[in-house]
């Protein structure tokens, strides 16, 4: 078991997680008592002693009080530090999951996170509250029932020695099934939720092309794999319980095949028989939870790899190198930039590119010639092989991302919008959003004409994605998002790809406001976006060459 990483997980809850541990612990102490004072109370009734039955009825009424009180507090006390260790854990790894690079999402299939994000971390933390805090009061268990035996007959509990590895061994064999069950199990739930989660992602097109038996089919499959280890998982289990207890009726069979003779001669009283078959009684939980502990201890340890695996990449440094107030004037430099994405062929070559503030640049090429590729450069999401960025002559490297994404808007392809209002999603933009800021975001979008005739309005609800918006709309609400900042400069990729020609006018025209005074960067194909550009640049077999210079040409465009 990775020890240290446990530790540093259960740290903040060393406090919770001790009460826990002392619970349980005087559970035991109180549940050891018990079949002793019953004994006690057993020899008293034989014998006709009506006071010592006085003394030792309520002392056991105490006991057994008390270890329901006691079971009370650890179950209490299990689900509050459960809770809360729980929600913290999803948290952290959240948050950290949200900053890891573009590139570590890029690799990894989204159900894989979400599961290791929500029923990974529910078993981890259930481990470290309802499996490690009940291991020293097992143990206790365990030594206290034997030592209790030895006490009683040592002869007797020589039996002890022979049943419990044999128990124990059992146990461990049968755990080191169930264990390879567990994760293959949890390989497949993993593998639901991918599916469930890609399903409803590809909802629109499913029913484009009417592939909904398809993918019930994909569902179906994912699920009966999973239905089908959770079966085997159960049968497991279910011969288990009858086993352990077979076990248990054998030994306490044999212990009173021994301890008969011994009764009958007199060497032992049936009171010392009946607390013995007790503590043998009281060893089977114990000895099976402890025998499960191997096989939990290794399901834990492979979350915990995963997770630390996830948590030790370095997530973005969101925090401000540049003073908040900073603003670029929006000078942009590419200095001999080769870039390849993972494991994949060079798509930038030693690109040189110099954007004064305040020009509007255009960016063509083919599809897969990297245009996007510098766009996700520029914004940091991934780091060039070779060569320099500048802003304003500051390489982006020394920068934060926050500094560097703090002084770009963004309109992508797809306006990445999520169910809440227009004013929600224009107002996501921004740190501290103003109806101010949000309204002029908007009016400078030329949005505000379509918003206010929705029928509520900024407080329109727009649907999953924005799907109760038309793609002209959703688009607009991309940009107003992407000039709440008022940043200095502005990136679109392909953010016209969908309108119509008399559509791309619009947004262009409705654009051409929201562009003054700011650097920007088109990448395009369209002849009217084209228009706007200052300068037209072409990106070809990893490097850029410029097609044509001159100021824009809207007017011509739209004439
Ligand atoms: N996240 C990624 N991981 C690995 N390879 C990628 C990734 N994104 C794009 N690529 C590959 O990198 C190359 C450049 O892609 P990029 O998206 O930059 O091209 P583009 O010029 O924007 O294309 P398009 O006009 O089709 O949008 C392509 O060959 C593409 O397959």
């Amino acid at each position: 078991m990775k020890a240290r990483q446990l530790i540093a997980f259960a740290r903040p809850y060393s406090g919770p997680l001790s009460i826990l541990v002392l619970l349980t612990t005087a559970s035991s102490i109180l549940i050891l008592a018990v079949p002793w004072l019953a004994g006690q109370m057993l020899a008293r009734i034989v014998s006709g002693s009506a006071s010592g039955q006085g003394q030792v009825i309520p002392l056991l009424l105490l006991c057994l009080a008390g270890v329901a009180l006691l079971s009370f507090g650890t179950a209490y006390q299990s689900a509050r530090t459960t809770a809360h260790l729980l929600s913290d854990l999803r948290q952290r790894v959240f948050d950290h999951v949200q900053r890891l690079p573009l590139g570590f999402h890029d690799g990894r299939s989204k159900g894989d996170t979400l599961a290791l994000m929500t029923f990974e971390i529910s078993r981890l933390s259930n481990f470290l509250t309802a499996t490690l805090t009940t291991i020293p009061s097992r143990l206790l268990t365990t030594l206290g029932a034997i030592v209790l035996m030895f006490r009683i007959d040592a002869r007797l509990a020589l039996v002890v020695p022979v049943l419990v590895p044999a128990f124990y061994l059992i146990l461990k064999i049968v755990g080191r099934r169930l264990r390879a069950l567990g994760r293959a199990w949890q390989e497949a739930e993993a593998k639901v939720v991918a599916v469930a989660e890609e399903a409803l992602e590809m909802l629109p097109a499913t029913k484009a092309f009417t592939r909904e038996r398809a993918q019930s089919e994909r569902y179906q499959a994912a699920l009966r794999r999973s239905a089908g280890l959770a079966v085997r998982e159960g049968t497991i289990y279910a011969a288990l319980e009858p086993l352990i207890g077979l076990l248990a009726a054998f030994a306490a069979l044999a212990i009173l095949l021994l301890a008969g003779h011994n009764v009958r001669t007199g060497q032992m009283s049936a009171a010392e028989l009946f607390s013995f078959l007790f503590y043998a009684a009281l060893l089977t939980r114990p000895v099976g939870a402890l025998a499960h502990l191997y096989g939990q201890v290794q399901t834990a340890r492979g979350t915990l790899t995963r997770l630390q695996g996830v948590l030790d990449i370095d997530a973005e440094n969101l925090i401000d190198r540049q003073s908040p107030d900073w603003r670029a004037r929006g000078n942009i430099v590419f200095e001999d930039v080769t870039f390849a994405y993972p494991g994949r062929e060079t798509v930038l070559r030693g690109v040189n590119l110099d954007i004064a503030a305040g020009e509007t640049v255009a960016l063509l090429g083919a599809n897969g010639a990297g245009k996007t590729a510098m766009i996700n450069l520029l914004l940091r999401y991934y780091m060039p092989l070779s060569g320099r960025i500048f802003i304003d002559g500051q390489d982006s490297a020394g920068l934060t991302v926050a500094d560097v994404r703090r002084q770009i808007g963004l309109v992508p392809q797809s306006a990445f919008l999520f169910n809440g209002t227009i004013r929600d999603n224009i107002a996501f933009g921004a740190e501290t959003p103003t109806e101010e800021r949000v309204d002029r975001a908007a009016r400078l979008a030329q949005a505000s004409k379509f918003i206010a005739g929705l029928p509520d309005g900024m407080d329109t609800l727009i649907g999953d994605r924005g799907l109760r918006l038309s793609g002209g709309q959703r688009q607009r609400i991309a940009l107003a998002r992407a000039l709440i900042n008022d940043p200095p400069i502005l990136l679109f990729d392909e953010a016209t790809s969908m309108f119509d020609e008399e559509g791309e006018c619009a947004f262009i025209a409705a654009c051409l406001d929201a562009l003054k005074g700011r650097t920007v960067l088109l990448v395009t194909h369209r002849p009217a976006t084209l228009a706007l550009a200052d300068r037209i640049l072409t990106l070809d077999d990893g490097l850029l060459h410029e097609t044509s210079r001159g100021p824009a040409k809207l007017n011509q465009a739209l004439g």
